[in-house]
């Protein structure tokens, strides 16, 4: 369980939420919705421990995630609006490189296969700068499918993905939701069906 209490938070001298309290249980799959410009980056940075409340807590089962640290990142998978890719290494050395970094290091085969249900069987050797925006986006949800973590924090994830992409993705979401683990992600873009037990969450009206 994940839950936030009376959490704050400010980006440069503007107060974006406060008083914000809520709790995702386990099989939670949240829309994160609002304008631009709301805080929904934000919410996720800190959900992710990246950045620092003005105020409140975040906790993780019973304990604050910032007491948790290391024990707390091995749970979650962010993706930010950046990839965190190297633009010299291969999506292979990336994930496996990533894996290894987080302590959980992946076999050739786990790699691989991890690539191939991400579509990137072919470019797996190639150079993160040779690919598209979409198979960069692939090569980093590829994060997703060969490791399992309980909470997935992902921000824009169906941007620059095809249909078919968009529509796999959203069963993974699901299906990383029905086995349990929580989906908190934003999206300006329409939902895949493939998500169907979709709750929403508007910053917007939580302010
Ligand atoms: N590093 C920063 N320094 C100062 N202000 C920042 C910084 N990062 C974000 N902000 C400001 O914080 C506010 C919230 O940004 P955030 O990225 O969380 O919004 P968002 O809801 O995700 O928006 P969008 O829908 O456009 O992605 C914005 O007004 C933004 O300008």
């Amino acid at each position: 369980m994940l839950s936030i209490a009376q959490l704050a938070a400010q980006r440069g001298n503007r107060l974006l939420f406060s008083a914000l309290s809520l709790t995702f249980q386990a099989g939670d799959c949240v829309h994160l919705r609002g304008e631009n410009g709301v805080g929904k980056t934000t919410l996720l940075k800190l959900l992710a421990g990246l950045t620092q409340p003005l105020h409140g807590e975040i906790s993780w089962g019973e304990q604050k995630i910032a007491k948790l640290g290391d024990d707390y990142y091995a749970q979650l998978h962010y993706l930010g609006h950046k990839d965190a890719l190297k633009e010299l290494l291969s999506p292979f050395d990336n994930l496996q490189l990533t894996a290894k970094l987080a302590g959980n290091p992946l076999s050739e085969a786990a790699v691989l296969q991890a690539l191939a249900q991400v579509g990137l069987a072919r470019q797996s050797d190639l150079p993160v700068r040779s690919l598209s925006q979409g198979q960069k986006k692939r090569a980093a949800l590829a994060r997703l499918v060969a490791t399992p973590r309980p909470l997935w924090l992902l921000d824009e994830p169906f941007v620059g993905l095809d249909a078919k992409a968009q529509e796999q993705l959203g069963t993974w979401i699901s299906e990383h939701c029905s086995n349990g683990g929580i989906t908190i992600f934003t999206s300006h873009q329409i939902i895949p069906e493939t998500i169907p037990n979709l709750t929403e969450l508007n910053l917007s009206v939580k302010k």
